[in-house]
């Protein structure tokens, strides 16, 4: 057995907890004041940083500690959760254009990389999620 002297260090432990949890409360924060994001968002979790803002900041906090390599307890499905929205794909470039913007103001530049690479990554799937019919699967028997 080989032991490495330089483990690699998760992206989490990169970001650190603190600015992890700083960066989602900014990005909410910014997220719920815009036009086309905020009234999704006010009808489904309430008017932020109250209501359902607390648990739904937790929420994604272990989500986005999941898909860091952090400790996590995150057993979500993101995907359903964008079901019946009534989104599409201009809120998800908004979406993403504000994750950008808030991660290049509170991270590294190559945190704030990988944490928009992330995101890139999931937009496809979570936006199949979001369409008013999404395509059920054809099973052949
Ligand atoms: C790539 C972009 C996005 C990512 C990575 C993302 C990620 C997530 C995650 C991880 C959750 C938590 C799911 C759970 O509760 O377990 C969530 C919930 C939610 N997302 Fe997104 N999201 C994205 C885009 C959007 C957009 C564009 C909107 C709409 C404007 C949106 C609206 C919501 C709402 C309303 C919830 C709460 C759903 C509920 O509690 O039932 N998301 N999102």
């Amino acid at each position: 057995m080989t032991l490495s002297l330089t483990p690699e260090t998760s992206l989490f432990a990169r970001v650190g907890e603190e600015a992890l949890r700083r960066l989602l409360w900014t990005f909410y924060a910014r997220v719920t004041q815009d036009p086309d994001l905020g009234p999704v968002f006010a009808r489904k979790i309430g008017p932020f940083p109250r209501a359902g803002w607390p648990l739904h900041i937790s929420r994604l906090e272990g989500f986005w500690r999941a898909v860091t390599g952090g400790p996590s307890a995150y057993r979500g499905q993101p995907g359903p959760a964008h079901g019946g929205l009534g989104i599409g794909p201009a809120h998800f470039d908004r979406w993403l254009t504000l994750w950008e913007e808030t991660l290049s103001e509170q991270l590294g530049p190559a945190e704030a990389t990988a944490m928009l690479t992330l995101a890139r990554r999931m937009r496809p799937n979570l936006e199949r999620f979001a369409q008013p019919f999404p395509e059920v699967p054809v099973h052949d028997h």
